[in-house]
């Protein structure tokens, strides 16, 4: 992924002093993140019933994978939520919750920090990592009403320690404990969805083994204009496995499924997962990698923080051999990468679809 930049189809710019200035006065919304014809792109439906059996985003529990009474249904539930999802909340987890509210406490605490204490850590115009804007496409040039802080966690190697915060004094402590819990989550997902897949469970988890972890913080100020800003444009994610956590219970995040935007309404507690691009191929196209996009609240802010598990079969993206005849071709993890971004900053046909035999 350090090559994402060697396209030269993003850029990631940083929060000026203007930007910060108007994120807090919303009256006026410059230009440069006006699209109000992009937030109008396809209905909403006026769904926030969460429920398992009703048209709301299914609710998968943990504690009834791990039941050997309910494991069967429940594997079965799971499945179905990333076949015709790709996403679905994840109640009784099981995942430290001290570790998740200082995760938590920490990222408030370095969003609420004077804009040269984040910009200490800025991201450099053509680096993943660091904090400022999420990634701007080049077709538009527009930017997000957000600021995101963007991270590798694992392998240690890989980290770039400068861009990790020392303010406040615990962060890079709770997002290590962090990771992970949220390696470990995934592992314990994987063996379901194993399951589910029919596929041995080494297979599928061989393919995320010693793969990059990385992480957004995203910060969607307020705005007195949320018909006209978009905390995030449509997109799917280029990783493999998503797991994001509300910070708080402002909704924002909303799923395509159907031709229609689908708002998720954050349940007390849970996490949010998805099949990234990287999973639907390894699955032969079973798991679907779905489009997402943020929307603004006009009053309250917003925060999230997601951990994204990268994956490949020695370092080639291909489906697993036991899933019968490839629906997708096989092609290098770099190369993957630049289509993907290519495609997503061009705002073109979905990088999968090219892929498709
Ligand atoms: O903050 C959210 O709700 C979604 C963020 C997201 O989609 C991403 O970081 O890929
Ligand atoms: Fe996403």
């Amino acid at each position: 992924m350090a090559r994402f930049h060697e396209t030269g189809v993003f850029k990631r710019e940083i929060i000026t002093e203007d930007a910060a200035m108007a994120f807090v006065n919303s009256y006026q919304i410059p230009d440069r993140y006006n699209r109000a014809d992009e937030v109008q792109v396809g209905a909403v439906v006026g769904n926030d019933k969460v429920t398992n059996e009703g048209y709301g985003l299914p609710v998968v529990d943990m504690a009834r994978l791990l039941d050997p009474e309910h494991r069967e249904k429940e594997i079965a539930w799971l499945g179905s939520a990333c076949r015709d999802w790709g996403f679905f909340q994840l109640i009784n987890h099981g995942v430290d919750e001290v570790v998740i509210e200082q995760m938590k406490g920490n990222t408030l605490q370095f969003f609420e920090l004077p804009l040269e204490d984040k910009n200490s850590v800025a991201a450099r115009p053509y680096s993943i990592e660091g904090f400022g804007h999420h990634f701007n496409r080049l077709s538009t040039d527009k930017l997000e009403w957000a600021e995101s802080m963007l991270l590798n966690l694992q392998p240690t190697n890989e980290r770039k320690i400068e861009f990790w915060p020392s303010k406040p004094p615990t962060f890079r402590d709770s997002i290590e404990n962090y990771s992970k819990e949220m390696w470990n989550l995934a592992t314990q997902l994987l063996t379901f969805m194993a399951s589910d897949l029919g596929v041995d469970q080494e297979t599928l988890l061989a393919a995320f083994r010693g793969k990059r972890q990385s992480s957004s913080l995203h910060r969607y100020p307020p705005c007195r204009h949320p018909e006209k800003v978009m905390g995030a444009a449509p997109h799917t994610d280029g990783l493999a496995l998503t797991i994001l956590l509300h910070v708080d219970d402002t909704p924002g995040l909303q799923i395509s499924k159907d031709g229609l935007w689908h708002p998720v309404q954050p349940l007390p507690g849970a996490f949010v997962i998805n099949i990234g691009e990287i999973l639907e191929v390894l699955t032969n196209g079973s798991y679907k990698s779905v489009l997402h996009r943020v929307l603004v609240d006009a009053e309250r802010g917003r925060a999230t923080i997601v951990v994204f598990h990268d994956a490949s079969i020695g370092g080639v993206v291909k489906p697993l051999p036991e899933l019968g005849e490839a629906r997708y071709r096989s092609i290098e993890r770099p190369e993957f990468s630049k289509g993907f971004l290519r495609a997503l900053s061009h705002g073109k046909e979905r990088f999968l679809d090219t892929l498709k035999i």
